[in-house]
């Protein structure tokens, strides 16, 4: 089809790569998109750990209700959350999102620290691990934003993501039931509302075949909805399809919106002008996200690199191009203080059914 996302492909893990090259290519992408695809050879994360990831997250999805209610999420941000829980897009949604999802929090020493349903108790250290990898892909790609930003020390946002400490971060399985299981849904109605993501950075694992992601491309005017393809052309003989990779709001934020938070949403299109080649929204979709915070302590301080602050400086913050995300330029003091504010939109019955207290 015509009108898919452009989003830049780019191998961070190739052999012998240049990685002042890789971190240049992968900074003007953020730059200019948000989005990137990184090529998935198997090399940061296995074919086999995604594999048995996303048939844990089948696993946990077909568990009795009673299993799941129990784990119900918290103002933590951490466990289940039913149909039409969430709503990414409140001020446009007529009903929440059609998905169901479970957010793991930390894991010590190979155990989940929340209650889990029973159905994947025995695979918690698979978990920690599939956590554990993420993580450490999300802290390469941080290294290489501070080489391509020219940040002294490079280290600089690594620092602030040191997995041993309480941070934000979350592991999330998303399953999004077929259209035929809601014939109630309206031609308007979405899996996922419109939004950008809250944190630094965000990995976003998908199945082949498996329609619906669509990016908000401003160019001029109004935006437009553009899908993002799983395969992209030129990495369908590839050991998976790529890990597509987005800059959240407070990496937006810390960068003076240099680095670009874009808005994205996952819907039910039908029309093959709105399908990539090959794809379909007609099962049901599983993704497996997960999103990267700094450590809960983490002060959004200048960050030292003269590329960020004439973006600051300059005037033009970037993140005024994104016009359609409110939150990228909030003044924010620690990094968990940012993540409630985000959380508290999204879950609005939850805020609203317990006391005013932000824990
Ligand atoms: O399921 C997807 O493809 C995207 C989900 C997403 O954007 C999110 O959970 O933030
Ligand atoms: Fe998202």
């Amino acid at each position: 089809m015509t009108g898919t996302a452009t989003i830049p492909i780019i191998d961070i893990s190739a052999e012998g790569a240049d990685q002042a090259q890789v971190a240049k290519e992968l900074v003007d992408a953020a730059v200019e998109y948000g989005f990137i695809y990184v090529r998935n050879a198997g090399r940061d994360i296995s074919t086999e750990q995604i594999e048995n990831a996303f048939n844990l997250s089948r696993t946990l999805f077909a568990s009795p209700l009673v299993d799941k209610q129990r784990c119900k999420i918290e103002k933590n941000n951490q466990g289940w959350s039913g149909m039409h829980t969430e709503t990414l897009d409140p001020k446009t949604q007529r009903v929440g999102d059609f998905k169901e999802g479970f957010n793991f929090g930390a894991f010590e020493n190979g155990k989940a620290t929340q209650p889990i349903p029973q159905s994947i108790e025995p695979h918690q250290a698979q978990l920690a691990a599939f956590r554990e990898a993420c993580h450490a892909l999300c802290q390469k790609l941080l290294l290489l934003f501070g080489i391509g930003l020219g940040v002294d020390p490079p280290t600089f946002f690594t620092a602030a993501h040191t997995p041993e400490q309480l941070s934000g971060s979350i592991l999330r399985f998303l399953h999004y039931p077929p259209p035929s299981a809601t014939p109630a849904a309206e031609p308007a109605d979405v899996r996922a509302g419109a939004h950008s993501d809250y944190g630094s950075v965000t990995l976003l694992f998908r199945l082949r075949g498996q329609a619906g992601l669509e990016i908000l491309e401003s160019g001029t005017g109004t935006g437009t909805w553009a899908p993002v393809p799983v395969t992209p052309p030129g990495t369908e003989n590839d050991a998976a399809p790529p890990i597509l990779v987005n800059i959240g709001d407070l990496l937006s934020y810390w960068t003076n919106g240099l680095l670009r938070s874009t808005v994205h949403r996952v819907s039910f299109p039908t029309a093959p002008s709105s399908l990539a080649r090959g794809e379909s929204a007609a099962d049901p979709r599983y993704s497996i996200v997960y999103f990267c915070h700094p450590t809960d302590a983490t002060p959004l301080t200048p960050v030292p690199s003269a590329r960020v602050e004439a973006a600051g400086s300059s005037g033009v913050r970037r993140g005024g191009d994104n016009s359609s995300n409110p939150h990228a330029e909030r003044r924010v003091l620690t990094a968990a203080e940012h993540l409630q504010m985000r959380l508290r939109e999204t879950y609005l019955q939850m805020y609203a059914d317990g006391d005013a207290k932000v824990d």
